[in-house]
């Protein structure tokens, strides 16, 4: 399988290459150039794999002959020994929906799923092909820990972590700040997560500068990232349904970069009966309003009780975009175009048609988020943390619905206690992080900053 970018400026590269160039060359995202298709009865004898297994599986295809099987095979069981759960990501049933739990990682979020994985292909690729890494990501609390965490002490790897400085919860900060290992550099930008991602993606897109300091991604500009989400989609199917071809599912994804929900379109592509996916977004509701409008129009980013998901600009959406019309990369370079020069882009009257076919869409503000917290625990005992609470709230009644939890409640237990009256019990990776020593530099969402510090650090 080769993969392109969804602007057609670069020419098609292999799974390693594409891992490595993390933002395509030309800007774009990198794409694989065909889906594979699953029949039914691969997906039925699929349905009976352990996690691992049907990741193996569903990755080879994408993989290819980069790696062989049996070391992709012990990359991904590595990846998940460090979960807490067997199952790695076990479906619960919760009153009458079932929920997903993908917070069982070192960081109790969903974002350990790809990221214990990228950190050790990475680490794989470095020892293989030579060379070094230096990871620049951004982060509204959840990627920068578990990226940190995938890659923490690893040699020729050296990570620098954006994130919007008092932004994101406690926890989320002390996640990232209290880990001191001569590797890991987290800076507390002035700024939104929106202005992070825009800087970062300015760093790989001056690509002397790219080459020179070797910047590799771990945002779900990645493909790997996406890649290694697409399994739960499968998994969750599998325990719902026990395998049955015929029985379709929905799923509620909480939804803010566009990258989960977009793993989840394209399980639907590759032959998983999903009958809606619905993108739940929290006040910041520009991926609503594309659904129900047509048009992707950016504005000001507002503090809410779902911080990870205060964004603007959805990185993976130019993803769909490229699918949505027709894998056209110059379509795809107008439509950028007319969000860069006047801050929207709109599509066609029969591309909204298909939007709408592919999508519900629902904005939950932060009363309905803090009512949802309350209505699950007071019927169920179940905790919700405030993420996935919006995708609770979203999915509403449907029958057979799967709601993605993302994180673990306890890293927002100041919004839980508001709506609950208590606090979540904190998973051991949790505790103890108030009392540690923290440290990080603070910078202003400024270019020449960010390549400055990281130069320096690279020099010293
Ligand atoms: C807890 C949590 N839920 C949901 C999301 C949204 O996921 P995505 O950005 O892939 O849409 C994020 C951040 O990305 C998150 O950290
Ligand atoms: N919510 C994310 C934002 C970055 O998203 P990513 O999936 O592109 O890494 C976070 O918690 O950092």
């Amino acid at each position: 399988m080769k993969y392109v970018s969804t602007r057609g400026g670069v020419p098609p590269v292999g799974f390693a290459e594409a891992v490595r160039m993390g933002l395509a060359d030309d800007g774009g995202l990198l794409v694989p150039d065909a889906l594979p298709q699953l029949s039914p009865d691969t997906l039925r004898d699929w349905s009976r794999l352990r996690f691992q297994d049907l990741a193996l599986e569903l990755m080879t295809p994408f993989v290819g002959d980069e790696l062989s099987r049996s070391d992709l095979a012990d990359l991904i069981e590595r990846s998940y020994a460090s979960f807490t759960a067997p199952e790695v990501t076990p479906v619960v049933e919760v009153g009458s929906r079932w929920v997903l739990e993908l917070f069982h990682g070192p960081t109790a979020a969903f974002k350990d799923v790809a990221l214990q994985f990228l950190g050790n292909l990475f680490e794989y690729l470095l020892v293989r092909d030579g060379g070094e890494l230096n990871i620049v990501g951004a982060t509204s609390g959840d990627t920068g820990s578990a990226a940190i965490a995938g890659v923490r002490g690893k040699d020729r790897i050296r990570i620098f972590v954006l994130f919007p400085k008092g932004r994101v919860s406690p926890i989320q900060e002390r996640q990232m700040t209290t880990v001191l290992d001569a590797n890991v550099h987290n800076i507390a930008l002035r700024g939104s997560f929106d202005d992070a991602q825009r800087l970062v993606k300015t760093l790989f897109r001056d690509l002397a500068l790219k080459r020179e300091c070797h910047l590799a991604a771990v945002n779900s500009i990645n493909w790997a990232r996406i890649l290694a989400q697409v399994v739960y989609y499968f998994y969750a199917w599998a325990r719902v349904t026990d395998g049955n071809p015929d029985r379709a599912i929905s799923f509620s994804v909480p939804t803010g970069n566009f990258g989960d929900i977009f793993a989840g379109f394209l399980a639907k592509r590759m032959g998983l009966p999903v009958d809606r996916l619905i993108l739940a977004t929290n006040r910041n509701d520009i991926l609503t309003r594309f659904v129900e409008t047509g048009v992707y129009e950016t504005g000001p980013v507002h503090a809410t009780l779902s911080p990870a998901m205060d964004i603007q600009v959805a990185s993976n959406f130019e993803r769909y975009l490229y699918f949505l019309v027709g894998q056209d990369p110059d379509r795809v370079r107008c439509l950028f175009d007319a969000l860069s020069r006047h801050g929207r882009l709109i599509v066609t009257e029969a591309e909204q048609a298909r939007v709408k076919s592919d999508f519900a869409a629902m904005a939950v503000d932060d009363d309905a988020t803090l009512s949802q917290i309350r209505e699950t625990f007071t019927a169920s005992g179940y905790i919700l943390d405030p993420h996935t609470a919006i995708g609770v709230r979203a999915g509403g009644d449907r029958r057979d619905l799967v709601c993605l939890a993302t994180a673990h409640p306890a890293k927002f237990n100041e919004v839980v206690h508001r709506a609950i009256g208590r606090e979540a019990p904190p998973p051991a990776s949790l505790r103890g992080l108030m009392e540690r020593p923290i440290r990080s530099i603070e910078l202003g969402a400024d270019i020449d900053a960010v390549r400055d510090f990281l130069r320096e650090t690279l020099e010293r």
